[in-house]
């Protein structure tokens, strides 16, 4: 694999972000193991570089909290080469305890769905269960992010679509919608289900033979079935749904169907995944999911994608933390993974791999 030809971090300075004061680091393009003691920054190194990718952290929604204490903003700032064309690109992400991030890229400020573009990031992280065990809303924000990456016309779709939900949904709560008015956002409405919809559709079917291929490396003989629920019976058109619940939605107060009730459906042997199967097996399922989206990412847009694991070797053996190990640097995507211990993990990858081992403590490299 040459590495050294796919789109990776090729520096990264992390300051003042929780523990971490100041670090500079010199990534591998391809495995990067962050080992360290409970609390000695591991995570916070993973967390610095979702910031340069989303301008925010993926544990907490407040960024007083990363702010490392008494300062006023984290900086993140590294070299990247987000088009694969040798380059060596500046992107800088100010992140402020209070108001709004500052993304700097070549010297120029640039917006956040630029940025998104920039830099395609995964993370599997315990939360990551939450693809399994949580609400259809965290499995929509999962094909989503994938529709977004395939499909440029997507994002314009989504704000639409938003748009008259909200708008149809302020109007049954207020009362203010007979059944004409009704008709009338309807059509809208629908339009922009139509097309969400197919768009997802669409890109489950690419989605599905990865995800296959990758769970048949990770959880030989178990089948998992991935299923699509459109947010209404699929079996009846839309527009007759909506006219059906109309009564119910105004006593509501919301749309009850469309797409904003989308899900995905895992299935072991016909039944709900995430009632079946065992801690490590739900890991390795979610985990593939995430890594089947890196492989069609890169098929779609022949450039991998950066991904972000947190504690790897948790709830797996030694037999699946090596496949887990062997599926990651068969993918040509820049991996950061975050260890307690890493004698057993370093074990784990093929000599021709291009491995980099930093060992934190308390918020400093050793
Ligand atoms: N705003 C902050 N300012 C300063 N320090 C902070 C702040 N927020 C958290 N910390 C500290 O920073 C450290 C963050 O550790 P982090 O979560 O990155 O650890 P870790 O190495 O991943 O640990 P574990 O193995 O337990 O998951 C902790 O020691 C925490 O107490």
């Amino acid at each position: 694999m040459l590495y050294s030809l796919l789109m990776s971090i090729s520096k990264l300075q992390i300051q003042r972000v929780r523990n971490i004061s100041s670090i500079n680091i010199e990534p591998s393009p391809a495995i990067n193991i962050i080992c360290g003691e409970n609390g000695s920054g591991k995570t916070s190194i993973l967390e610095s570089i979702n910031i340069l990718g989303l301008t925010r952290s993926f544990r907490t929604n407040k960024a007083h909290h990363v702010v490392q204490n008494d300062q006023l903003a984290s900086v993140v700032f590294g070299f990247i080469d987000p088009m694969m064309q040798g380059l060596k690109q500046s992107l800088g992400v100010e992140r402020p305890a209070e108001g709004e991030a500052r993304i700097r890229f070549e010297g120029s400020d640039i917006g956040l769905s630029t940025l998104a573009e920039l830099i395609p990031l995964q993370v599997i992280n315990s939360d990551t269960f939450q693809l399994l065990e949580g609400s259809p809303a965290i499995r929509r924000q999962f094909l989503d992010w994938g529709v977004f990456h395939a499909d440029k016309a997507f994002i314009q779709l989504w704000r639409g679509f938003r748009r008259v939900l909200k708008q149809r949904n302020t109007l049954l709560k207020c009362g203010k919608i007979d059944n004409q008015l009704r008709q009338v956002w309807d059509s809208e409405f629908i339009a922009f289900s139509d097309q969400l919809t197919r768009l997802r559709k669409e890109y489950l079917s690419l989605l599905k033979p990865e995800f296959d291929s990758v769970i048949s490396q990770l959880l030989e003989g178990t089948k998992i079935e991935l299923g699509f629920s459109y947010g209404w019976d699929k079996k009846r058109q839309l527009d007759e749904v909506l006219a059906s619940n109309f009564e119910r939605d105004l006593r509501q107060g919301f749309t009850g169907n469309g797409p904003q009730r989308a899900d995905l459906r895992l299935k072991v042997d016909g039944h709900n995944a995430a009632e079946r199967l065992s801690r490590g097996q739900k890991k390795l399922v979610v985990s593939a999911l995430k890594l089947a989206q890196g492989v069609l990412f890169q098929r779609m847009n022949s450039r991998p994608c950066i991904y972000l694991i947190d504690d790897l070797p948790s709830e797996l053996d030694q037999i699946h933390g090596e496949l887990f190990c062997k599926v990651l640097e068969q993918s040509s995507n820049q991996c950061f993974i975050t260890c307690v211990d890493d004698s057993a993990l370093k074990t784990y990858w093929s000599p021709q791999t291009e491995i980099a081992t930093f060992r934190i403590a308390e918020g400093s490299l050793c």
